[in-house]
């Protein structure tokens, strides 16, 4: 599989403090990959800089090859973040059209993939009630939704399964698991151990540097432990001077 997003080097400081210190990431085209890292770890500052949307201290990042912040593939990116950016006066099926628009999705499409984008986050029901309504699980799933409206080359999720029950949160993986099936290259953050699990391949973020990398498989193995929480405290506890991942 080809490398599809490459991030070499990357630190990042807020005023005076580094919160991020020399990140090396490589990810292959189609994968479901997984940041892990406990809150404050620097997972969300790593993907608003994968996206563009951050600049960082130093370090540079590649998605298909292309430098980034690149106009053209942030149309091609579905971003998630932590907090909804919604329109609360509007219902969930103007607020899907509105980001189609955004999105610049054929008008001929649209009414077809906000369809299909509520189906996947289970908004069906719901469409014709404003936002001012929703509980805050139903606006996570509209977040999702939004995410996923233009079918992304690159979806990246920033925790999105909290405050989602767990038979939702299986059926929103389900449906993860067939948009990587069609080839789309997956991000997730999260610090929920059995989500971790899910992932093709990880990176353990702690305090800003990546403690160690691989398939959850490779991690146990590796840390010689039976589970992925054992391994992070145990990758954890040692010495955080050697941690590029290439
Ligand atoms: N805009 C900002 N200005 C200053 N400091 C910030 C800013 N955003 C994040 N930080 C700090 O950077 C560090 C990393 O934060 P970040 O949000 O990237 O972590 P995280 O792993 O995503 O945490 P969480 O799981 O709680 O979302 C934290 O110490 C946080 O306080």
């Amino acid at each position: 599989m080809s490398t599809f997003i490459e991030m070499n080097n990357i630190a990042h400081s807020y005023n005076k403090e580094t919160v991020l210190k020399d990140v090396n990431l490589n990810i292959p085209e189609g994968q479901l990959f997984g940041l892990l890292g406990p809150s404050g770890s620097g997972k969300t500052t790593l993907v608003k800089i994968l996206i563009g949307l951050l600049t960082p201290t130093s370090g540079t990042t590649r998605i298909d090859n292309e430098k980034m912040p690149s106009f053209s593939l942030m149309q091609q990116i579905g971003y998630m973040a932590q907090a909804d950016a919604l329109y609360s006066e509007l219902t969930a099926r103007e607020n899907l059209h509105f980001f189609a628009s955004i999105y610049r999705i054929p008008k001929k499409h649209q009414k077809e993939r906000v369809t299909e984008a509520a189906r996947v986050v289970n908004l069906t029901d719901h469409l014709d009630k404003t936002l001012e309504k929703f509980s805050g699980g139903m606006k996570r799933r509209m977040s999702l939704a939004v995410a996923l409206l233009h079918q992304p080359k690159l979806l990246i999720l920033d925790e999105p399964t909290v405050g989602i029950d767990p038979v939702l949160r299986a059926s929103i993986w389900e449906d993860l698991r067939d948009m990587q099936k069609q080839g789309t290259t997956i991000v997730i953050t999260t610090h929920v151990m059995d989500e971790a699990e899910k992932c093709d391949n990880l990176a353990l973020l702690r305090d800003g540097y990546i403690i160690a990398h691989g398939s959850p498989d490779e991690l146990k193995e590796k840390s010689d432990t039976e589970t992925l929480e054992e391994a992070f405290l145990k990758f954890g506890g040692a010495n955080h001077a050697n941690t590029g991942n290439r």
